[in-house]
C-alpha cells in the first residue's frame, strides 16, 4: 500500500531507488528479505544508499495472531536490522510504525501518549518503534493510522474491504462504529515523509490525516463518495458481530494527532475526507470499468 505511494513520490522528484519487497507484483521490486540479515544486508550496501526506509511488515493482524514468530521476526527483527545497517552506513532510517500501538483508554492520543499495544502485531510494531529510538541516532519514526492507499489491486485493508462487498454486488455493509481512528491516505503520508526525511529534525512523529473517524463514518463517506449511498445501506454493528472474523485485539480508538508535526510546521496531511474524496475516484473509474 505505502510502498506505491512512496516509489511514485521518490520518482517524481528523481530519486534513484532500490525497491524491494518479498513479494515483487511489479518490474520496479527486487527481492529482498527483513528477516535475512546477511543477504539484506550485501543487498543494501551493493546500492549505497543515502536514506533507509522501512515499509515491511506483515500488517493483518490475524495473520500475526496465528503466525506470531513470523510477525516478531518480519515487524521486529526486521526493524533491527535494518537499522543496523543504516546506523553501520551512517545514513538516516526511517520506520513506519501504528497507531494501533495504542490500548485505546483514551479519546485521542498526541506523540508523546503512552502506548499499550493489545495485538501481536502492534506488540512487534512498538518493539521495532522502540529499537529504532533507542538505538538508531537518525532515525525518523512516523505514525499512521488506518491506511488507504494502493487502490483495488494493492489495498490490502479496510477501504478495499468495503469496496470488494460493493463489487459483489453487496446492497448491505455491516461496520462497527465501536472502533475510532484516523484514515491516513498513503499519497499523503509518503509527500509528508519526504518534508520530514528533508528537514533533518530526527524523531518520533505521529503522521495522520486531518480529523477522525469510526469505521462506520468511513465506510458511509466512502459509499456516498461512489455515489451509491441510495442503493447500499451502511448498518451499524458492534465489534462483537466479527468476533470470529477479526479476533485479534484493536483498541476502542486509536485516534492520533499531529502535535509535533503542528509544531514544527512540517504536517502536510490533508483532511481525511478531502483525502477520500480523492482515493475515491480510483474505485469509481474501476467500478465503471467492470
Ligand atoms: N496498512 C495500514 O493500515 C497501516 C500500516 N502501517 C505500517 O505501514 C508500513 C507499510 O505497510 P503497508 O504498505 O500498509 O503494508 P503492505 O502489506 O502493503 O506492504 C508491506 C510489504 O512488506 C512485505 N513483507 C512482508 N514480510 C516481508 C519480509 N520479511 N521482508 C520484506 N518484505 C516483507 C509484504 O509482503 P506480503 O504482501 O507478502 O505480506 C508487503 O508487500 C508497515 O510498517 C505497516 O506496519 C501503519 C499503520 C497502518
Ligand atoms: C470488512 C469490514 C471490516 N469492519 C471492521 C472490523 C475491524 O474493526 C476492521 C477490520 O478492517 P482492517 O483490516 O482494515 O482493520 P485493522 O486490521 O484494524 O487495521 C489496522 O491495520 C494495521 C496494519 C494497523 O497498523 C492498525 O493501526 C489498523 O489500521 O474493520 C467492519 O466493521 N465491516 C466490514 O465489512
Amino acid at each position: 500500500m505505502l510502498g506505491d505511494a512512496m516509489y511514485q513520490r521518490l520518482q517524481k522528484v528523481g530519486a534513484v531507488v532500490k525497491a524491494s519487497d518479498v513479494n515483487c507484483i511489479e518490474d520496479w521490486l527486487e527481492y529482498a528479505d527483513v528477516r535475512d540479515f546477511n543477504a539484506i544486508r550485501k543487498h543494501i550496501l551493493d546500492f549505497e544508499p543515502q536514506l533507509i526506509i522501512n515499509l515491511a511488515a506483515l500488517t493483518d493482524l490475524e495473520y500475526c495472531e496465528q503466525e506470531q514468530e513470523n510477525s516478531w521476526l518480519t515487524n521486529a527483527f526486521g526493524a533491527e536490522n535494518l537499522g543496523l545497517i543504516a546506523a553501520q552506513l551512517d545514513v538516516p532510517y526511517v520506520y513506519i510504525s501504528t497507531a494501533g500501538i495504542f490500548g485505546g483508554e483514551r479519546d485521542l492520543y498526541h506523540d508523546f501518549h503512552a502506548p499499550n499495544p493489545l495485538s501481536v502485531y502492534a506488540q512487534s510494531k512498538y518493539y521495532g518503534e522502540q529499537y529504532v529510538r533507542t538505538s538508531i541516532k537518525k532515525h525518523f519514526v512516523l505514525r499512521a493510522g488506518w491506511m488507504m492507499g494502493g487502490g483495488p489491486a494493492k489495498d490490502k485493508k479496510f477501504i478495499n474491504k468495503i469496496y470488494k462487498q460493493i463489487q459483489a454486488g453487496a446492497t448491505e455493509l455491516c461496520v462497527v462504529d465501536d472502533k475510532l481512528g484516523t484514515p491516513t491516505y498513503t499519497v499523503d503520508f509518503a509527500n509528508g515523509l519526504c518534508g520530514i526525511v528533508e528537514s533533518d529534525q530526527y524523531g518520533l512523529y505521529n503522521q495522520v490525516c486531518g480529523g477522525a473517524a469510526s469505521r462506520f463514518e468511513v465506510a458511509q463517506e466512502f459509499v456516498r463518495l461512489l455515489g451509491l449511498a441510495d442503493t447500499i445501506k451502511v448498518k451499524v454493528v458492534p465489534s462483537d458481530y466479527f468476533k470470529s472474523q477479526y479476533f485479534a485485539p484493536r483498541p476502542a480508538s486509536e485516534k492520533l494527532v499531529n502535535l509535533k508535526l503542528n509544531q514544527r510546521g512540517l504536517n502536510l496531511m490533508r483532511d481525511w475526507k478531502v483525502c477520500l474524496q480523492e482515493y475515491a475516484e480510483v474505485f469509481k473509474a474501476d467500478l465503471l470499468r467492470k
